[in-house]
């Protein structure tokens, strides 16, 4: 199988992460092993790399730490290669130390994935989709091995029968379609057990030690389980089942705690067992390939980062919207609501990415200290400037569209938001005064995420009077369209051919599907790939964490405490009317309401 480093798969990672650290009761005691495969200290490093391998532009720089207590990190410089015709290509980390001769340990190292909670709906939906994805396109290493942890009885074979119906090869890549998927599924295994024991993990680190053998190895836990049992999980799995002689990884999944007191309980909790770099706390909206794109959009186009301020923007809308309600969630739904399932994180994450000052590279600790100044610096969030809503039934075409308390696991006199907008304001010299609006909602008229960005008007405009007194309609937008259908376009006033003048608006528009024919990876497969190279970039750091609870915990309080009402709205409409006032107080209009219908 082709390595890693193959070109079809660069993770998204930017340097190369060294092995990180170890779990369980010798944190931090590097074996033999470990210190073989651990960077070059800086003195040594330049000369060493550039003398085995011309081909590298750039190296990362080592700092020189104490190797017995921490673990060795590298650092800074995007490591990158001459191609073909003389242009310079960014390496996958796992490429980078191949170059580097860092790595010829593929043959003798061995990574275990675990998802723990393989018999649950995001295991299946997500998880071991991804993981086949990963592996037909030869992402995954040499020697992997997959198991799926919970405590339903099950066989190996009713793993795989599980696993193999909700496998899909991507459109453009049916080759050996089946072929690929059989072979996947026999590295896929089952072991049943009890989230709280020990002794269960101690049984599944024997069959994990038998598929490892003698190699180095390497153990990536997904807990893909409600999170009342994560820190169960990951005390027992530190305790009897983590490497001992390579690196043991934690992917975490949301909801990180419901406010700031029980996140900082989980993260503390967390912290008795695991370092922080071996928490990765997945926010998968991260994953997505539009909001990946946005540094990219920016930093590396002179015609957007001049105009990515106060000075030219007028507001910033992020919105997310899905055409279902929260049938078979509910249960989970109604202790967080849509704030907690959807703004404090996917929405914040976002706006963190677009507003943030540029970071000195592209290092994950030089982006997440980015994002975390925007995040602490935004002015806290007040009642008046949120709005909240609830869907009630509504009946459509003879169908009867159930509201969110029919639901048999929601209490009938719930006041959970399942709708929520609000204004938000960074407090810096670069974001004074724009409004940053958010929506969120279930069950709507339609599924959708984007991110839309209105300029300001055009001063001294002459053509003014072609718009009548509506300036609005003449303003510049840019849309991100995260899904469905990926798009970026930038709405542009222009001359309608023909002998007159009258102008329109028209979408300069960037639309995926017609400009790349290559399917875009769903964002479970970049994390995973993320996670087990050791890259960080896309993951959630404890502090962003603490400065987005820090930001929603007290209106989220004050909604609870006051009992504030949702205002309803039925099943499959725009949402509640008081969204539109809350965007009017400050100027602006939705514009994904706005009647222009979307032109491809
Ligand atoms: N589903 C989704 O789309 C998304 C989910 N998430 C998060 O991912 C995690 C997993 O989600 P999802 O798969 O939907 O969760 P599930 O409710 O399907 O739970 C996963 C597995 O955990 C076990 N489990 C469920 N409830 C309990 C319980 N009360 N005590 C002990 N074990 C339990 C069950 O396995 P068994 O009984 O076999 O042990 C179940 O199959 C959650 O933290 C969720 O918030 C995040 C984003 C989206
Ligand atoms: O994290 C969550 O995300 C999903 C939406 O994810 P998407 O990738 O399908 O857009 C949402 O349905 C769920 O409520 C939330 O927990």
């Amino acid at each position: 199988m082709a390595s890693l480093s193959s070109p079809k798969c660069p993770s998204s990672s930017h340097h190369a992460p060294a092995p990180t650290s170890f779990t369980g009761n010798r944190r931090f005691a590097p074996s033999p092993a470990y210190l073989s495969l651990r960077p070059l200290p800086k003195r040594y490093f330049s000369k060493w790399v550039s003398s085995n391998s011309p081909k590298i532009r750039h190296w990362n720089v080592v700092s020189m730490r104490d190797a017995a207590t921490v673990p060795m990190e590298p650092k800074k410089e995007t490591p990158s290669k001459e191609v073909e015709n003389g242009s310079i290509e960014t390496v996958s980390s796992k490429e980078y130390q191949e170059l580097a001769g860092l790595r010829n340990h593929e043959k003798d190292s061995t990574v275990s994935i675990t998802v723990v909670g393989a018999s649950g709906d995001l295991a299946k939906k997500k998880i071991f989709p991804a993981l086949f994805a990963l592996y037909y396109e030869d992402c995954l290493p040499e020697h992997f091995t997959i198991f799926g942890y919970a405590r339903s009885k099950m066989t190996d074979a009713e793993l795989r029968t599980m696993v193999s119906k909700t496998l899909t090869c991507r459109i453009d890549k049916r080759e050996n379609c089946s072929e690929k998927m059989e072979q996947f599924l026999k590295r896929c295994f089952y072991h049943s057990g009890q989230y709280d024991s020990e002794e269960c993990f101690a049984e599944l680190d024997k069959k994990l030690k038998e598929h490892e053998g003698s190699r180095l190895s390497n153990r990536l836990y997904y807990l893909s389980i409600p999170p009342n049992i994560f820190i169960d999980v990951v005390k027992c799995a530190s305790k009897s089942a983590s490497s001992t002689n390579g690196w043991t990884r934690v992917i975490v999944e949301k909801p990180f705690g419901r406010d700031s007191e029980s996140s900082a309980a989980l993260t503390r909790s967390l912290k008795q067992y695991l370092e922080e770099d071996q928490i990765f706390r997945i926010d998968h909206y991260l994953g997505k390939e539009l909001v990946e794109n946005l540094s990219v959009l920016r930093f590396s186009n002179l015609v957007f980062e001049p105009l990515w301020s106060r000075q030219y923007i007028r507001n910033v809308q992020l919105i997310f919207s899905e055409d279902f309600g929260t049938e078979g969630r509910g249960g989970y739904f109604d202790n967080y609501g849509i704030i907690r399932d959807i703004m404090q994180n996917h929405l914040l994450q976002i706006l963190a990415l677009f507003a943030m000052e540029t970071p000195v590279s592209l290092d994950a600790e030089d982006i997440r200290n980015e994002k975390v100044k925007v995040l602490r610096s935004m002015k806290p969030l007040q009642l008046e400037n949120v709005v909240v809503g609830q869907y009630k039934s509504h009946t459509k075409g003879g169908i009867m569209y159930p509201g969110y308390t029919d639901d048999k696991t929601v209490p009938k006199d719930s006041l959970t938001p399942t709708f929520a907008a609000a204004a938000l304001f960074i407090n810096n010299a670069r974001w004074d005064g724009v409004p940053f609006l958010m929506k969120a909602g279930k069950a709507l008229h339609t599924k959708r995420a984007e991110i839309r960005v209105q300029f300001r008007h055009v001063p001294g405009n002459l053509y003014k009077r072609s718009f009548g007194t509506d300036l609005d309609r003449a303003t510049n937008e840019l849309v991100i369209r995260v899904q469905p259908d990926e798009a970026i376009y930038l709405k542009i006033n222009n001359k309608i051919p023909g002998l007159g003048m009258r102008l329109d608006r028209s979408n300069l528009n960037l639309h995926y599907a017609a400009r790349y024919s290559k399917e875009i990876p769903d964002a479970y497969e970049r994390l995973l790939l993320d996670a087990i190279e050791g890259e960080r970039r896309l993951f959630i750091r404890s502090d962003e964490l603490d400065a987005a609870w820090a930001l929603f915990t007290p209106l989220l309080k004050e909604l609870e405490e006051k009992k504030i009402v949702p205002e309803l709205y039925p099943y499959g409409s725009r949402g509640p009317v008081g969204a539109h006032y809350l965007a009017a107080k400050y100027n602006v209009r939705w514009g994904d309401l706005s009647s222009e219908p979307y032109k491809a």
